[in-house]
C-alpha cells in the first residue's frame, strides 16, 4: 500500500508549523485588539444552508449522511458565520465584530488538480455596520495582517459594483441579457461583454431590446477603468449623465481613508474585479502578489447575504489563505519591494496553427518578434523587455493561470476546454474555425436507432468540456471518447456514432465523407492574461488595447506612454 496523503493534502512539518503558528497568533492579537471576537464553525454545514448564502458554492466535498442530509465540508467560512449569526445573534442589537482561523476545504475539480485542497483561512467579518468608515476599517485590517504576515510590494485591487447594479437596472435590457452581463463579469469573460454590449452588431442568441445604447457604452468600458484615484473620476464622468454614481461617493470616501496602509500596496482602482465572487454588493478587494499567480486573500461587502438568512443587516469582511500570503511573503517582491527589477513581460505564443498570425499581430502592436517566427527548437525567445513562451495552444491557459507566462495568445476553444482562472481581454479576430457535430453522410439514422436502442451513442472528441456542455445541453446521452488527433477517424473505423470537431475551411469533412449534423459553437484566438498579473503588470493593459487596435495601426509604446 502506498503511504500518501490525498491528492492536495499534506503534512505541515515544525519549521512551516511554527511559522504559521507565530503568524496565527500575531494576526489574533491584532483583530482582538480591535474588538473582533473568536469564533469556530462546525467542519460540515447542510448544502442547502451552503447554497442560500452564494449563488456559486466552491467545489466542496459532499457527501449524505445516515439521515439523508446532503452534507458539504466547508468551502469557506463567511456564509457558516451569516447562518451563525442569523441564528444566534439575531437579537443582538448594534454591530458584531468576529474573527476566525479555520481549515477549509475544497475537492479537486480538474482544472485545478495542481491546487491545495485544504488551506487555512485567516478571516474577519464585521456585521451591522454599512459606510466608508466600516469599509475602511476591514480593508485597513486586511492590510495589517498581511503585513504581519510578511506581504510586501502587493497591489491592492479595489471596486465597487454598485455601479454595475444601477447600469444594470437603469438600462431597460431584459433581465435574461442582465444576468449575461453578471456572468461576463463573474468569469472575467470581457470578450463576452464585448459581445453582449455591441450595440451596432447585436448579440443573436441573448434578447437585448430596449438596451439603451449609452449605457451598453458605459457597461462596455467598465473593465478597462483601471489606475489611481484617478480613475474614480474617470468612471464618475462616464456614469454620472447617467445618473448611476450614486456609490462612488462612499467608495472615494473609503479609498480615500487608505493612505499610509501598512505593507505600503499599490492601490489600483480596477473595475475589472466586479463580480468575482458573485455576492458582493458594494466594495471588493483583493491584494496580488507579483509572485503568486491569483489572489493572496480578499473581500468586501455583502449585505444581501444576511438577508437570505432572514436577518437583513449590512456586512463586511475579508478572508486570506495563511499559506498564500507565507508563499506571496517569501516571493522576491516581498524581499525587494519597489526596488525589485522589472521582470521581462511574459507571453505564451501558441505554435502550430496560430503561431504565424499571433507573431503577426504582436509585431504589428509593438512588440519586437526577433526570433520568433522561426524559433527552430528553441522553447523560450527573449528579446529586451520580453520573453516568448512557446507553448502547445491547448496548454497556454494552464501557463497563463499558473503564472508560468503573464499573458498568452490561444484559440477560444482552448480557454473553454481548460476552463482555466484567467482573464479574456480581446478577441484577435484571426484562427477562426467551427465546433461541429459530424457523422458519415446517410449515417443519421443508424445513430438514432442506437439511441433508441442504447440511451446514447458514442462521440470521439479532443474537447471533452466543449463536447459535454453540448449534450448537457441538447439533453442527449453520450459517452465521450478522448481521442489527441485524427478525430474524423472515429466514425470511418465504427470507434464512434460521431466526433465533435474543428472544422475550418470544411476540406477534411468533405474528403473523409462526413456531414455536419449541429453547430456547437464558434471560436477565434484571444489574448488573455493572468489575474494577478493583470493588476500588478502595468503592461497588460496596453498590450491588450494595442493588439485591439493593431489592424488600425496603434502600436503598444503609443499606448503604454498613457495612464491605463
Ligand atoms: N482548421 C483548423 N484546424 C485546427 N485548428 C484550427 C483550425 N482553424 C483554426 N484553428 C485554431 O487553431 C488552434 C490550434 O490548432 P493546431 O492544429 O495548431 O493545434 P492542435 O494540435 O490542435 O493543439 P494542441 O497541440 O494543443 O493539441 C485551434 O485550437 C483552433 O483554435
Ligand atoms: O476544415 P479543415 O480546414 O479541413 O480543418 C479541420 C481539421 O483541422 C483540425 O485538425 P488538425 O490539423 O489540428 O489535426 P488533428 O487531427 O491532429 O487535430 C481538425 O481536427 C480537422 O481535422
Amino acid at each position: 500500500m502506498d503511504l500518501v496523503t490525498p491528492l492536495g493534502f499534506r503534512d505541515i512539518l515544525p519549521a512551516e508549523a511554527r511559522e504559521r503558528e507565530a503568524i496565527a497568533r500575531e494576526v489574533a492579537t491584532l483583530f482582538d485588539a480591535r474588538g473582533y471576537r473568536p469564533i469556530e464553525t462546525p467542519t460540515l454545514e447542510v448544502m442547502d444552508v451552503l447554497q442560500m448564502g452564494a449563488r456559486s458554492v466552491l467545489s466542496p466535498f459532499k457527501f449524505f449522511d445516515a439521515r439523508g442530509d446532503l452534507l458539504a465540508m466547508r468551502p469557506d467560512v463567511t456564509v457558516q458565520i451569516a447562518r451563525m449569526v442569523a441564528t444566534r445573534f439575531s437579537q443582538v442589537e448594534g454591530s458584531l465584530k468576529l474573527r476566525y482561523q479555520q481549515r477549509v476545504f475544497r475537492e479537486a475539480v480538474p482544472e485545478m488538480l495542481s491546487a491545495a485542497r485544504e488551506q487555512t483561512q485567516v478571516g474577519l467579518e464585521l456585521i451591522g455596520q454599512a459606510g466608508p468608515a466600516a469599509d475602511a476599517e476591514v480593508v485597513r485590517l486586511f492590510c495589517e495582517a498581511l503585513a504581519l504576515a510578511g506581504v510586501r510590494g502587493y497591489t491592492l485591487g479595489l471596486a465597487t459594483v454598485g455601479v454595475l447594479q444601477a447600469l444594470l437596472q437603469r438600462s431597460g435590457a431584459p433581465l435574461q441579457w442582465q444576468q449575461q452581463v453578471r456572468a461576463a463579469f463573474h468569469s472575467s469573460n470581457f470578450v463576452e461583454l464585448e459581445r453582449l454590449t455591441n450595440s451596432q452588431n447585436p448579440p443573436q442568441d441573448v434578447d437585448s431590446s430596449g438596451l439603451a445604447p449609452v449605457f451598453a457604452q458605459a457597461i462596455r468600458r467598465l473593465p478597462s477603468i483601471r489606475g489611481g484615484l484617478e480613475a474614480i473620476a474617470e468612471l464618475r464622468e462616464l456614469v454620472a449623465p447617467l445618473g448611476c454614481e450614486a456609490d462612488l461617493d462612499d467608495f472615494e470616501a473609503t479609498c480615500r481613508a487608505l493612505e499610509g496602509l501598512p505593507g505600503q500596496p499599490r492601490l489600483l482602482v480596477d473595475f475589472s474585479l466586479i463580480g468575482s465572487p458573485d455576492y458582493y454588493t458594494g466594495i471588493l478587494f483583493s491584494a496580488y502578489s507579483p509572485d503568486l499567480g491569483s489572489a493572496v486573500g480578499g473581500g468586501g461587502r455583502y449585505d444581501s447575504m444576511m438577508a437570505a438568512f432572514g436577518c437583513p443587516r449590512p456586512a463586511a469582511g475579508f478572508a486570506f489563505a495563511l499559506e498564500d500570503a507565507m508563499a506571496a511573503a517569501s516571493g522576491a517582491s516581498a524581499a525587494e519591494g519597489a526596488a525589485a527589477p522589472r521582470r521581462p513581460l511574459r507571453v505564451a505564443v501558441p505554435k502550430g496553427a496560430l503561431h504565424k498570425d499571433a507573431v503577426a499581430v504582436l509585431e504589428a502592436a509593438g512588440l519586437n518578434v526577433e526570433g520568433l517566427l522561426n524559433p527552430g527548437r528553441a522553447l523560450i525567445v527573449s528579446n529586451p523587455g520580453v520573453d516568448y513562451i512557446i507553448v502547445r495552444p491547448s496548454d497556454a491557459p494552464a501557463f497563463v493561470a499558473l503564472g508560468a507566462a503573464d499573458c498568452g495568445i490561444c484559440g477560444k476553444d482552448s480557454l473553454l476546454e481548460a476552463n482555466s482562472d484567467v482573464v479574456e481581454l480581446e478577441d484577435l479576430h484571426f484562427g477562426a474555425c467551427r465546433f461541429v457535430v459530424a457523422m458519415p453522410a446517410g449515417a443519421q439514422e443508424a445513430a438514432d436507432e442506437r439511441y433508441r436502442r442504447l440511451g446514447s451513442i458514442r462521440v470521439a472528441t479532443k474537447y471533452p468540456r466543449i463536447t459535454g456542455a453540448h449534450f448537457a445541453k441538447t439533453g442527449m446521452q453520450v459517452e465521450i471518447v478522448q481521442l489527441h488527433g485524427n478525430i474524423e477517424l472515429a466514425p470511418l473505423t465504427g470507434m464512434a456514432e460521431c466526433i465533435v470537431d474543428i472544422t475550418a475551411t470544411g476540406a477534411t469533412l468533405r474528403e473523409n465523407n462526413l456531414e455536419v449534423t449541429e453547430e456547437v459553437l464558434g471560436s477565434t484566438a484571444r489574448f488573455f492574461a493572468n489575474p494577478a498579473a493583470l493588476r500588478t503588470d502595468e503592461r497588460i493593459g496596453p498590450l491588450a488595447r494595442a493588439l485591439a487596435g493593431a489592424t488600425a495601426g496603434v502600436t503598444f509604446e503609443a499606448i503604454a506612454g498613457q495612464p491605463q
